[in-house]
């Protein structure tokens, strides 16, 4: 259902109400944002209403409707449906002139602009979804048809949920995706070995998340605010001859450096394959 005008800078829609776009409209709310002003598109009944139950936002099932009068159109659904989402908004976004941010891995500007009728202002975002706690960042790239405003929006919209970063070149936006738009789970990943093997020196399982958590939660912490890069925090822990040493020594034998900057090129070159297989 249509919108007054005057709402029309100033109400975002998305269309996708998963995974992503949650920890967005959380981030957003939870930090002032006027919830009446973001609607959301999705299909699935049951992450519908919980997004309208969690965060008083209005949902929609249909996109058209969501995007009725909204200045900002956030694309929040797979790459693989993108294409189809886009050309099915083509028509309105021909008469609205949106600022279209998509946050799919892959998908280039041009695409984008071409699949909603060409020319369009498109601004390609790598969000993350620490996002939901204000705790996010996200690699921001604007085409030439986003001018000073829309950049300053899209960058607003996307600092609610925590650091910004402009990307001057989009074929980097790939190897953002790869380091911090799906980085969380490689931590998410250290902590699940960081438990099994707790548990396998004979810790109980509550004592094994509780260690585990905190010392990523504080080592994190360390790496934001005790101003020293990584390499010298990790000294001053490692004793000489000591337990941590024993440690570090068995992780580079293993070619733990070799390993995360093949899974952070092969995560790199499955973004570029995601654009090529959506031509
Ligand atoms: N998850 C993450 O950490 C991050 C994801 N991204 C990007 O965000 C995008 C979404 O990812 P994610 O949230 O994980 O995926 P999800 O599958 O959780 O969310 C996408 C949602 O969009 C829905 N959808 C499908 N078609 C439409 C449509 N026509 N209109 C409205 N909604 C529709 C899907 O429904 P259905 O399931 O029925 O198809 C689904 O619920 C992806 O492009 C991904 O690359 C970016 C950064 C981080
Ligand atoms: O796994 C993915 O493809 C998406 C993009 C970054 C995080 N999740």
């Amino acid at each position: 259902m249509p919108r007054p005008a005057s709402t029309l800078e100033d109400t975002t829609a998305f269309i996708g109400g998963g995974n992503m776009a949650r920890s967005l409209v959380g981030g957003m709310v939870a930090r002032g944002a006027d919830p009446a002003a973001i609607h959301v598109a999705e299909p699935v009944d049951a992450l519908r209403e919980a997004l309208a139950r969690d965060f008083g936002v209005r949902v929609h099932a249909d996109a058209g409707d969501a995007v009725a009068g909204a200045g900002t159109w956030v694309f929040a659904v797979k790459p693989q449906v993108m294409r189809t989402v886009c050309e099915g908004l083509a028509a309105r976004a021909g008469d609205a002139r949106p600022l279209a941010v998509s946050i799919a891995a892959g998908i280039t500007t041009a695409q984008l602009s071409a699949w909603l009728g060409g020319d369009a202002a498109v601004v390609r975002a790598m969000p993350n979804t620490p996002a939901l706690l204000g705790a996010g960042v996200t690699g921001l790239y604007a085409n030439a048809a986003v001018d000073a405003a829309g950049r300053e929006r899209a960058a607003s919209l996307l600092s609610a949920t925590g650091e910004t970063v402009w990307i001057a070149d989009e074929a980097l936006m790939d190897a953002v995706t790869a380091v911090s738009g799906s980085g969380p789970a490689y931590v998410f990943l250290l902590a699940e070995a960081m438990e099994d093997a707790a548990r396998a020196q004979g810790l109980p399982a509550d004592a094994a998340r509780t260690l585990v958590t905190q010392t990523l939660l504080g080592a994190a912490r360390m790496l934001t605010e005790a101003g020293e890069p990584p390499a010298g925090l990790r000294r001053r822990v490692t004793s000489p001859g000591g337990t941590t040493q024993a440690a570090i020594e068995a992780f580079e034998a293993g070619g733990l450096r070799t390993l995360v900057a093949e899974a952070i090129a092969a995560a790199t070159l499955r973004g570029r394959e995601l654009s090529a297989a959506n031509d």
